[in-house]
C-alpha cells in the first residue's frame, strides 16, 4: 500500500545546526505509529519538516507516494492530513462551536466524514460547553478541542505531538479513548507522547529517533521483550 505520508533520507535543522539527518519513515492508511525517543532527539522538528513548516535541507516528503518536498504547509494539510500541534491551537476567545466550525473543509476528496454532530457525539464533554469560549475551557478539553478541529477536516492522517501532557491522569485516559477511537474509524495516526506504555499499548509500530535518524523500528511486542533498548533509547 502506498504510504499517505513518507520521509525519505529527510534532513532539516534551526540555524547552522542540522537536527534531522537523514530519516525514513511512511505511514500507510490506517496505520498507528508512534514515533518515540529521548526529549531533543527530533520528533517535533520531524512533524514540522513532514508538514513543511521546517524546510527540508536534504532528502524527500513524498504524500500518497508523490514528491512534496517544496510544497506549501497548507498544501500538505488539503491532501488529508491534519496535525494537533504541541500547545493545541484554540482560539480563546471563541467558542467552541466557533473554533470547530471554523476549521471545518471538506478532506482530500471533498468527503466530509466527521460532521459537527459526530465530532460532537465523539466529545459529549464539548457537546455540553459548546457555548462555552476556548480559554474557559481544562487543559483536557482545550485538547479534545484541539482534536476536535482536526477531525473536522476530514483527515486520512492524524498526527498528534504530546496530546496529553500536562493532563490529569483521568482526561489523560479519555484523550486515549478518544485516540483509540479515532484510529477504529480507519485515520492513520503518528502519535509522539512520553507516556510510552499508554503509546505501547495503542500502536502497529514503534520508531525511535536518535540524534535526528531512525534507530529503531517494530511492533510494540517486540519492543516491550527488549528492556535493553526500551532503555537505551526511551528511558524507561
Ligand atoms: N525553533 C527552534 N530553533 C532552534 N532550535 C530548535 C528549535 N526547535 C527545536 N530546536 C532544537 O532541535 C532539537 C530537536 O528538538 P525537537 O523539539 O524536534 O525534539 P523532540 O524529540 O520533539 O523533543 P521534545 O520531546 O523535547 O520536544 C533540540 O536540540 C532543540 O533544542
Amino acid at each position: 500500500m502506498t504510504p499517505i505520508l513518507e520521509a525519505r533520507g529527510l534532513a532539516s535543522g534551526y540555524g547552522a545546526g542540522l537536527v534531522l539527518r537523514g530519516v525514513d519513515l511512511a505511514i500507510r492508511p490506517g496505520e498507528a505509529i508512534g514515533l518515540m525517543g529521548r526529549n531533543g532527539m527530533g520528533k517535533t522538528t520531524l512533524i514540522r519538516t513532514l508538514m513543511g513548516q521546517v524546510p527540508a535541507r536534504g532528502g524527500h516528503v513524498l504524500i500518497d507516494g508523490a514528491d512534496a518536498t517544496a510544497e506549501a504547509p497548507f498544501r500538505r494539510a488539503r491532501r488529508g492530513i491534519a496535525v494537533v500541534p504541541e500547545g493545541r491551537g484554540v482560539f480563546g476567545t471563541l467558542s467552541v462551536m466557533e473554533n470547530l466550525r471554523l476549521a471545518a473543509r471538506p478532506g482530500a476528496d471533498g468527503r466530509v466524514d466527521w460532521p459537527l454532530d459526530r465530532v460532537m457525539a465523539l466529545f459529549p464533554r464539548l457537546a455540553e460547553r459548546s457555548g462555552h469560549r476556548g480559554d474557559q475551557l481544562s487543559g483536557g478539553e482545550q485538547q479534545m478541542l484541539s482534536i476536535g478541529r482536526a477531525l473536522m477536516t476530514s483527515p486520512r492522517l492524524l498526527v498528534l505531538d504530546e496530546a496529553t501532557e500536562g493532563l490529569a491522569p483521568l482526561m489523560r485516559d479519555a484523550i486515549w479513548d478518544t485516540i483509540r477511537a479515532v484510529r477504529q474509524a480507519g485515520i492513520a495516526t503518528l502519535v509522539v507522547d512520553r507516556t510510552v506504555a499508554a503509546v505501547l499499548s495503542l500502536v502497529d509500530r514503534a520508531d525511535i529517533l536518535v540524534k535526528g535518524s531512525l534507530a529503531w523500528s517494530g511492533p510494540p511486542e517486540r519492543l516491550q521483550a527488549d528492556p535493553e533498548t526500551m532503555h537505551r533509547h526511551l528511558g524507561v
